[in-house]
Protein backbone atom coordinates (compact mmCIF):
# COMPACT_ATOMS: atom_id res chain seq x y z
CA UNK A 1 0.00 0.00 0.00
CA UNK A 2 1.68 3.62 -0.73
CA UNK A 3 -0.25 5.56 1.02
CA UNK A 4 1.27 6.20 4.81
CA UNK A 5 -0.64 3.93 7.32
CA UNK A 6 -2.41 6.21 9.77
CA UNK A 7 -2.30 4.71 13.58
CA UNK A 8 -3.49 6.98 16.26
CA UNK A 9 -2.82 6.62 20.33
CA UNK A 10 -6.16 7.95 22.20
CA UNK A 11 -6.70 7.68 25.92
CA UNK A 12 -7.12 9.83 28.97
CA UNK A 13 -4.64 11.88 30.88
CA UNK A 14 -1.26 10.89 31.99
CA UNK A 15 -1.88 6.83 30.23
CA UNK A 16 1.64 7.42 28.47
CA UNK A 17 0.31 8.54 25.28
CA UNK A 18 3.43 10.66 24.07
CA UNK A 19 5.97 8.52 26.08
CA UNK A 20 4.31 5.43 24.10
CA UNK A 21 4.50 7.22 20.72
CA UNK A 22 8.53 7.92 21.40
CA UNK A 23 9.32 4.78 22.02
CA UNK A 24 7.14 2.88 18.98
CA UNK A 25 8.84 6.11 16.74
CA UNK A 26 12.45 4.75 17.84
CA UNK A 27 11.74 1.03 17.31
CA UNK A 28 10.07 1.57 13.88
CA UNK A 29 12.97 4.12 12.78
CA UNK A 30 15.33 1.74 13.59
CA UNK A 31 13.40 -0.93 11.39
CA UNK A 32 14.41 1.89 8.52
CA UNK A 33 10.59 2.26 8.22
CA UNK A 34 9.13 6.30 7.31
CA UNK A 35 7.83 7.87 10.92
CA UNK A 36 5.80 11.01 10.42
CA UNK A 37 5.11 12.08 14.25
CA UNK A 38 1.72 14.12 14.35
CA UNK A 39 -0.39 15.84 17.05
CA UNK A 40 -4.38 16.97 17.20
CA UNK A 41 -3.20 19.60 19.58
CA UNK A 42 -0.39 21.20 17.25
CA UNK A 43 -2.30 20.61 13.88
CA UNK A 44 -4.70 22.10 14.54
CA UNK A 45 -5.23 26.12 13.41
CA UNK A 46 -8.80 26.33 15.82
CA UNK A 47 -7.24 25.24 18.64
CA UNK A 48 -6.78 28.47 20.77
CA UNK A 49 -10.57 29.25 20.42
CA UNK A 50 -11.81 25.69 20.62
CA UNK A 51 -10.14 25.65 24.22
CA UNK A 52 -11.87 28.89 24.82
CA UNK A 53 -14.99 27.30 23.92
CA UNK A 54 -14.17 24.01 26.22
CA UNK A 55 -13.31 26.50 29.16
CA UNK A 56 -16.68 28.20 28.90
CA UNK A 57 -18.62 24.76 28.91
CA UNK A 58 -16.23 23.54 32.10
CA UNK A 59 -17.96 26.42 33.56
CA UNK A 60 -21.40 26.64 32.34
CA UNK A 61 -22.50 23.36 30.95
CA UNK A 62 -25.46 22.85 28.86
CA UNK A 63 -26.26 20.74 26.27
CA UNK A 64 -26.13 23.52 23.22
CA UNK A 65 -22.42 24.69 24.09
CA UNK A 66 -21.45 20.61 24.53
CA UNK A 67 -22.80 20.29 20.91
CA UNK A 68 -20.75 23.25 19.55
CA UNK A 69 -17.27 22.20 20.97
CA UNK A 70 -18.05 18.46 19.54
CA UNK A 71 -18.65 20.14 16.47
CA UNK A 72 -15.39 22.33 16.64
CA UNK A 73 -13.34 19.49 17.42
CA UNK A 74 -14.79 17.65 14.38
CA UNK A 75 -14.57 20.69 11.40
CA UNK A 76 -10.17 20.61 13.13
CA UNK A 77 -9.98 17.17 12.62
CA UNK A 78 -12.19 17.21 9.07
CA UNK A 79 -9.21 20.53 8.35
CA UNK A 80 -6.22 18.20 9.20
CA UNK A 81 -7.51 15.12 7.43
CA UNK A 82 -7.47 17.49 4.21
CA UNK A 83 -4.68 19.51 4.67
CA UNK A 84 -2.44 17.63 6.62
CA UNK A 85 -2.34 13.65 6.47
CA UNK A 86 -2.94 13.76 2.78
CA UNK A 87 0.25 15.18 2.43
CA UNK A 88 2.20 13.17 4.33
CA UNK A 89 4.30 10.86 2.00
CA UNK A 90 3.57 7.23 0.81
CA UNK A 91 4.90 4.21 2.43
CA UNK A 92 5.04 5.95 5.88
CA UNK A 93 3.22 5.64 9.15
CA UNK A 94 1.51 8.31 10.60
CA UNK A 95 1.34 7.95 13.94
CA UNK A 96 -1.11 10.69 15.61
CA UNK A 97 -1.51 11.79 19.44
CA UNK A 98 -5.21 11.70 20.26
CA UNK A 99 -7.42 11.61 17.56
CA UNK A 100 -11.48 10.78 17.67
CA UNK A 101 -13.46 9.92 19.45
CA UNK A 102 -10.95 12.31 22.05
CA UNK A 103 -13.24 14.75 23.45
CA UNK A 104 -16.02 12.38 23.38
CA UNK A 105 -14.70 10.68 26.12
CA UNK A 106 -14.26 13.85 28.16
CA UNK A 107 -17.88 14.85 27.48
CA UNK A 108 -21.08 14.03 29.62
CA UNK A 109 -23.98 15.38 27.91
CA UNK A 110 -23.83 14.38 23.84
CA UNK A 111 -24.03 10.57 23.83
CA UNK A 112 -20.39 9.41 22.25
CA UNK A 113 -21.91 7.85 19.40
CA UNK A 114 -23.27 11.18 18.26
CA UNK A 115 -20.18 12.65 18.78
CA UNK A 116 -18.90 9.93 16.09
CA UNK A 117 -20.91 9.89 13.59
CA UNK A 118 -20.44 14.19 13.46
CA UNK A 119 -16.35 12.99 13.12
CA UNK A 120 -18.01 10.54 9.76
CA UNK A 121 -20.11 13.21 8.58
CA UNK A 122 -17.72 15.70 7.98
CA UNK A 123 -14.93 13.17 6.03
CA UNK A 124 -12.56 12.72 9.23
CA UNK A 125 -9.91 10.30 8.34
CA UNK A 126 -10.58 7.12 10.05
CA UNK A 127 -7.35 5.35 11.60
CA UNK A 128 -5.90 2.21 10.05
CA UNK A 129 -5.05 1.42 13.54
CA UNK A 130 -6.90 2.76 16.80
CA UNK A 131 -5.08 2.16 19.69
CA UNK A 132 -6.91 2.99 23.47
CA UNK A 133 -4.31 3.17 25.91
CA UNK A 134 -5.58 3.28 29.49
CA UNK A 135 -4.49 2.32 33.14
CA UNK A 136 -6.71 1.96 36.24
CA UNK A 137 -7.63 5.78 36.65
CA UNK A 138 -5.04 6.34 40.11
CA UNK A 139 -2.32 5.14 38.44
CA UNK A 140 -2.36 7.78 35.12
CA UNK A 141 -3.41 10.31 37.78
CA UNK A 142 -0.45 10.01 39.90
CA UNK A 143 2.08 9.58 36.96
CA UNK A 144 0.51 12.78 35.34
CA UNK A 145 0.86 14.40 38.63
CA UNK A 146 4.26 13.45 39.23
CA UNK A 147 5.28 14.68 36.05
CA UNK A 148 7.15 18.27 35.80
CA UNK A 149 4.46 19.99 33.74
CA UNK A 150 1.66 18.06 36.08
CA UNK A 151 -1.87 17.16 35.35
CA UNK A 152 -1.39 20.25 32.70
CA UNK A 153 -5.14 20.16 31.87
CA UNK A 154 -6.91 23.42 31.05
CA UNK A 155 -10.14 22.01 32.79
CA UNK A 156 -10.01 18.11 34.64
CA UNK A 157 -9.25 18.63 37.99
CA UNK A 158 -11.01 15.66 39.44
CA UNK A 159 -10.03 12.16 39.83
CA UNK A 160 -13.84 11.42 39.12
CA UNK A 161 -13.61 12.67 36.19
CA UNK A 162 -10.97 11.08 34.94
CA UNK A 163 -12.48 8.22 36.45
CA UNK A 164 -15.50 8.40 34.51
CA UNK A 165 -13.21 9.56 31.23
CA UNK A 166 -11.29 6.45 31.57
CA UNK A 167 -14.58 4.34 31.39
CA UNK A 168 -15.63 5.61 28.91
CA UNK A 169 -12.34 4.76 26.91
CA UNK A 170 -12.66 1.37 28.17
CA UNK A 171 -16.32 1.02 26.89
CA UNK A 172 -15.58 2.77 23.16
CA UNK A 173 -12.40 0.38 22.92
CA UNK A 174 -14.86 -2.67 23.78
CA UNK A 175 -17.97 -1.33 21.41
CA UNK A 176 -15.58 -0.60 18.53
CA UNK A 177 -12.87 -3.06 18.50
CA UNK A 178 -10.09 -0.76 19.25
CA UNK A 179 -6.59 -2.11 20.19
CA UNK A 180 -6.25 -1.88 24.03
CA UNK A 181 -3.31 -1.23 25.61
CA UNK A 182 -2.55 -1.37 29.07
CA UNK A 183 0.33 0.57 30.34
CA UNK A 184 0.48 -0.26 34.10
CA UNK A 185 3.71 -2.06 33.62
CA UNK A 186 6.71 -1.59 32.25
CA UNK A 187 6.27 0.71 28.97
CA UNK A 188 8.44 -1.90 26.83
CA UNK A 189 5.56 -4.24 27.17
CA UNK A 190 2.92 -1.72 25.83
CA UNK A 191 5.65 -0.39 23.10
CA UNK A 192 6.06 -3.95 21.91
CA UNK A 193 2.29 -4.98 21.69
CA UNK A 194 1.55 -1.51 19.61
CA UNK A 195 4.96 -2.64 17.36
CA UNK A 196 3.22 -5.85 17.01
CA UNK A 197 -0.21 -4.44 15.85
CA UNK A 198 1.45 -1.87 13.70
CA UNK A 199 3.57 -5.04 11.91
CA UNK A 200 0.40 -7.49 11.63
CA UNK A 201 -1.68 -4.37 9.89
CA UNK A 202 1.48 -3.83 7.43
CA UNK A 203 1.71 -7.81 6.90
CA UNK A 204 -2.04 -8.15 5.86
CA UNK A 205 -1.79 -5.04 3.80
N1 LIG B 1 4.79 2.26 31.66
C1 LIG B 1 5.11 3.30 32.41
N2 LIG B 1 5.62 3.12 33.65
C2 LIG B 1 5.93 4.18 34.44
N3 LIG B 1 5.77 5.47 34.09
C3 LIG B 1 5.26 5.70 32.87
C4 LIG B 1 4.90 4.65 31.97
N4 LIG B 1 4.41 5.22 30.84
C5 LIG B 1 4.46 6.54 31.01
N5 LIG B 1 4.96 6.85 32.22
C6 LIG B 1 5.14 8.18 32.80
O1 LIG B 1 3.82 8.68 33.06
C7 LIG B 1 3.78 10.08 32.85
C8 LIG B 1 2.66 10.40 31.87
O2 LIG B 1 3.04 9.97 30.58
P1 LIG B 1 2.76 10.87 29.28
O3 LIG B 1 3.11 12.29 29.54
O4 LIG B 1 3.41 10.17 28.14
O5 LIG B 1 1.16 10.70 29.20
P2 LIG B 1 0.12 11.28 28.14
O6 LIG B 1 -0.91 10.24 28.00
O7 LIG B 1 0.82 11.71 26.91
O8 LIG B 1 -0.45 12.54 28.93
P3 LIG B 1 -1.39 13.78 28.43
O9 LIG B 1 -2.69 13.19 28.03
O10 LIG B 1 -1.52 14.64 29.63
O11 LIG B 1 -0.66 14.44 27.29
C9 LIG B 1 5.17 10.50 32.37
O12 LIG B 1 5.91 11.02 33.46
C10 LIG B 1 5.79 9.20 31.88
O13 LIG B 1 7.19 9.19 32.01
C1 LIG C 1 -9.31 17.85 29.43
C2 LIG C 1 -10.21 17.86 28.22
C3 LIG C 1 -9.70 17.58 26.98
N1 LIG C 1 -10.52 17.61 25.90
C4 LIG C 1 -10.00 17.25 24.60
C5 LIG C 1 -9.33 18.32 23.90
C6 LIG C 1 -8.43 17.56 23.04
O1 LIG C 1 -9.03 16.95 21.94
C7 LIG C 1 -7.96 16.52 23.93
C8 LIG C 1 -6.68 16.96 24.51
O2 LIG C 1 -6.68 17.30 25.82
P1 LIG C 1 -5.29 17.51 26.53
O3 LIG C 1 -5.65 18.36 27.70
O4 LIG C 1 -4.39 18.20 25.54
O5 LIG C 1 -4.77 16.14 26.87
O6 LIG C 1 -9.01 16.27 24.76
C9 LIG C 1 -11.82 17.91 26.02
O7 LIG C 1 -12.55 17.91 25.01
N2 LIG C 1 -12.35 18.18 27.22
C10 LIG C 1 -11.58 18.15 28.34
O8 LIG C 1 -12.12 18.37 29.46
Amino acid sequence: MSRPLFVSLDGPKGVGKTTLLEAITKVLRADNIKVIRLCEKKSDPFRRETMALVNRLARNPCMDLEWEVCARFADSRAWISQHVLTKQPPYSIILMDRWYPSDAAFRRMVPFAEILQLNIDRNVQAPDLHVGVVTAPEISWARAAARTRGLSSTVMHKLEDHVACTQSFERAVAKHGWVLCRNEGMIEHATLQVVNEIYKLLNDL
